[in-house]
């Protein structure tokens, strides 16, 4: 191992060998007595496929649960290439951050009202989600295109060489990302040749973050599946533009290993999403009203749901992505019902869809809800692409789980909350409210100052009574009688008072769904 780590540090230049896939102590074990015979990588490959496949045949190998497959070197070493993913993601890096915009807005893709300034802005806290990774200088730098080969042109290209140059023997500088949402292979790796450095685009910084917030089974899954279309699709790039001994390419073998993966992969998540199926239809039976929190990510998703529910555990972070696996909270409205909050992943645009149809097991959860609460932050200056961006997703994700049927692709009743409104000037304020009132749809909150909750939890009542055909009825029962027990425990009692008129007798206000009224019926009447 001594041995393989200094190969590794003269053959690599000092910037690269962060991103060197660190080997964990136990292949010390594996690789000289576990894995017998081993001597060049083809067959280590070999080996590895080997077992893939007498896993595969046998089907008690791998008990359901067993994520041990997702430490997997040969794996690893195929998508180190590509994705340039550190699994020691604690490394202090020093990034340079080149924000390209395209200079005339015909030519642009991003929505008018995000400026290269917000995508900058974005770019940053990206970097910032990640322990020990620092912003060593950013530059906003117009192109004619972002989908020229060299990416910038030659004028450009000398006075950033120059820069990179200075940054890097100062040591000031160990990567560069450039803020898009994937670079082409050739954009890549002719980046990192003319800038010795190693290039990151936004999916790559994207799913470093996944991996390092994703603790549970489930999100580790969805997070290994993320990468996947990331590898394929740069690897098919690099077939068509480069040959193999000049680049990156995959081998029959490596192809296989990938495919291996991704079968397994799906098999797990298969299991996750039919899973999540009991849960919700459990849900059902238990008669749950289910409230869906989404946003965009850093919204403030987390945050109102533990305003809502006062949940000491629930830790709302300023990162982008903290939350990865859709949690289930209990809390309680006006009315005495109780009813879930979801909370969900949150959404970012400029990342290729592929990204986030792998949480899409998990998401569907937050489409099946009966209302679904959607946080944007009002203090951000891209407020009204964030909230664009979140409704357009949610209405595709509705669609594709629909199986593409646009009448069966309904999403529930939506109520929009503006976030953070703490962080605005009494000028914006008063002006956010005037709009709101011309409006009339939303609420204008702080989850962090606890102010506006109360009419929002109004309305969410007021909501999920309509989507799930509950009421508030007025009954008279004995006092103290098996029907007032019955009715504690099925329904949600709002209030109980003496009847004036019959000592004997109790007037309670529950909320109630129509079956849970018949079964009384049925059961007293
Ligand atoms: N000033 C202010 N900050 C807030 C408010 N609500 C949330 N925040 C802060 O915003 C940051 C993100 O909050 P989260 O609740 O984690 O946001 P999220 O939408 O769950 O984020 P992801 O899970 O990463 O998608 C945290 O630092 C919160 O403290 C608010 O009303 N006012
Ligand atoms: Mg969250």
């Amino acid at each position: 191992m001594k041995c393989l780590r200094s190969v590794l540090r003269v053959a690599w230049p000092a910037q690269l060998r962060p991103f060197i896939t660190q080997i964990p102590a136990r292949f010390k074990y594996t690789q000289h007595q576990g894995v017998k015979g081993i001597r060049n990588r083809k067959s280590f490959y070999e080996a590895q496929m080997q077992a893939g496949l007498q896993e595969q045949s046998d089907p008690t190998a791998v008990s359901s649960g067993d994520m041990r497959f997702l430490d997997d070197r040969a794996y690893d070493e195929v998508a180190g290439g590509a994705m340039r993913i550190s699994r020691d993601v604690a490394t202090a890096q020093h990034v340079f951050i080149l924000q390209p915009y395209v200079k005339w807005s015909a030519k642009r893709t991003t929505p008018d009202n995000v400026t290269p300034d917000d995508q900058l802005a974005e770019a940053t806290a990206l970097i910032h989600s990640l322990p020990n990774w620092q912003v060593a200088r950013s530059l906003k730098v117009p192109l004619e295109s972002l989908e020229r080969k060299t990416l910038f042109g030659s004028g450009k290209l000398t006075e950033l060489k120059q820069l990179m140059t200075d940054l890097r023997q100062e040591r000031q500088v160990t990567c560069l990302f450039v803020s898009k949402g994937t670079l082409s292979f050739a954009q890549k790796q002719f980046l990192e040749t003319e800038f010795q450095l190693p290039v990151l685009d936004r999916y790559s910084v994207v799913i470093q973050i996944l991996r390092l917030h994703a603790t549970s089974a489930e999100a580790r899954l969805q997070v290994a599946m993320a990468e996947l279309p990331y590898i394929w699709a740069l690897a098919k790039d690099a077939s068509v533009t480069q040959t193999r001994r000049q680049g990156y390419s995959l081998s029959d073998l490596q192809k296989e290993i990938l495919r291996t993966r991704e079968r397994k992969l799906r098999a797990e998540l298969d299991g996750v999403r039919r899973q999540r199926q009991l849960l919700r239809q459990k849900r059902k039976q238990q008669n749950y009203p289910v409230a869906a929190v989404v946003g965009y990510t850093n919204a403030g998703k987390t945050s109102l749901i533990k305003a809502l529910t006062v949940q000491d555990k629930l830790q709302p972070r300023n990162q982008l992505f903290a939350t990865l696996d859709v949690t289930a909270h209990a809390g309680n409205l006006p009315c005495n019902q109780q009813l879930i909050y979801m909370d969900t992943v949150g959404f970012m645009s400029d990342l290729p869809t592929g990204l986030f149809e792998c949480f899409v097991a998990t998401l569907e959860d937050a489409m099946l809800a009966d209302i679904i609460i959607h946080v944007q932050d009002l203090s951000h200056p891209c407020h009204s692409a964030q909230r664009a961006h979140v409704e357009s997703t949610l209405r595709s994700l509705a669609f594709s789980i629909a199986g593409g049927d646009p009448s069966a692709g309904q999403l529930p009743p939506i109520i929009n909350v503006y976030n953070k409104c703490d962080l605005l000037t009494p000028k914006a304020q008063l002006a956010a409210v005037a709009q709101l009132q011309n409006t009339a749809v939303g609420h204008l909150i702080s989850a962090r100052a606890q102010t506006g909750l109360e009419p929002l939890l109004k309305d969410v009542e007021k909501q999920i009574l309509a989507a799930t055909g509950r009421r508030k009825l007025q009954v008279r029962v004995p006092s103290g009688g098996p029907e007032m027990a019955w009715l504690y425990k099925n329904a949600a009692v709002v209030d109980t008072r003496a009847d004036e008129q019959n000592a004997e007798k109790i007037l309670m206000r529950v909320v109630i769904s129509q079956r849970t009224l018949e079964q009384f019926k049925r059961e007293f009447c």
